[in-house]
């Protein structure tokens, strides 16, 4: 179990942890008889930032779909914190799966709802379908996700209507909701393609800092090359679902990059 600090967050690992926070092996994933994931491996470490680039259609958000319970996988084992969620049942499932978090590229926010009470909400997976309604949500919860939107640099606006909110500030507070999940893995698919380069920018340092300062295992599929190489720790490169590299940030060359998105050679016929 990850240690936390009062608001829920995980704090950063005693050393010599070396279990990581998430860790996949051989991910298999079929979608009508045609295979989209030749068997992945993955890990992600608390405080590391794990960017996933590829081309459109490589298996980037399928993998993350899996590692989230939201797609089942053909074969493989999915490990959050040591444990396999396929393994679990009842109670011990939904903690083990409320273990990883998911923001998306579509934020999903209520926009009638102030910022706060959707923060609220990302308490579902632990306090049952009572946290859906605001009348039902207890003082403290309240201010774990005031903790939780003071964390991502949103708690001036945390009476404001969703709806009322830039796309980047909506970002912010679907973070602040997942972070309210208490996970230990934060996924993120796409969660800066809707935004403008200095929303992108800021929401990236943020996940960034998530890893960094807070312990969080955070791994982001991303469509920018540049931001991957500016934030994230480790950069994986996938072609036609499987991974063709992983390396350090500061170790990816350009040539890698371009490769991941270089056009299929058209056939020649005989
Ligand atoms: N629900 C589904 N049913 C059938 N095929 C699917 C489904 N979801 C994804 N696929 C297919 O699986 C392959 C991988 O898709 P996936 O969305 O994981 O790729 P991606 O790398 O995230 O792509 P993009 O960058 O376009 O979002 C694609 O060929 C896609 O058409």
């Amino acid at each position: 179990m990850s240690a936390r600090d009062p608001a829920g967050t995980v704090l950063p690992p005693a050393a010599g942890d070396a279990t990581p926070a998430l860790a996949v092996a051989g991910l298999v994933k079929s979608y009508s008889g045609r295979r989209v994931l030749h068997g992945i491996d993955l890990e992600v470490r608390r405080g590391e930032l794990v960017a996933l680039l590829g081309a459109n259609g490589s298996g980037k958000s399928t993998a993350l779909r899996c590692v989230a319970g939201l797609t089942e996988p053909d074969s493989g084992t999915i490990r959050l914190d040591g444990a396999d969620p396929a393994l679990l049942r009842g109670a011990r499932l939904a903690r083990a799966r409320s273990g990883a978090a998911m923001v998306f590229q579509q934020i999903h926010l209520v926009p009638r709802r102030t910022a706060l009470d959707n923060v609220c909400s990302g308490a579902l997976a632990r306090l049952g379908p009572a946290a859906l309604h605001p009348v039902f949500f207890p003082r403290a919860l309240r201010e774990e996700a005031m903790a939780c939107l003071d964390r991502v640099g949103m708690a001036d606006k945390a009476l404001e209507r969703a709806g009322r909110l830039s796309g980047g500030q909506q970002q912010r507070v679907a973070i602040a909701r997942a972070l309210c999940q208490r996970p230990t893995v934060l996924l993120a698919d796409e969660p800066v393609s809707a935004l403008d380069p200095s929303a992108a920018e800021q929401v990236m340092g943020l996940l960034a800092d998530l890893a960094a300062n807070r312990g969080l295992a955070v791994a982001a599929v991303l469509h920018q090359p540049g931001l991957a190489l500016r934030h994230a720790d480790r950069v994986v490169g996938l072609v036609n679902g499987g991974i063709a590299w992983s390396e350090p940030a500061d170790r990816v060359g350009h040539d890698a990059v371009d490769a991941l998105y270089a056009p299929e050679p058209i056939e020649e016929p005989a």
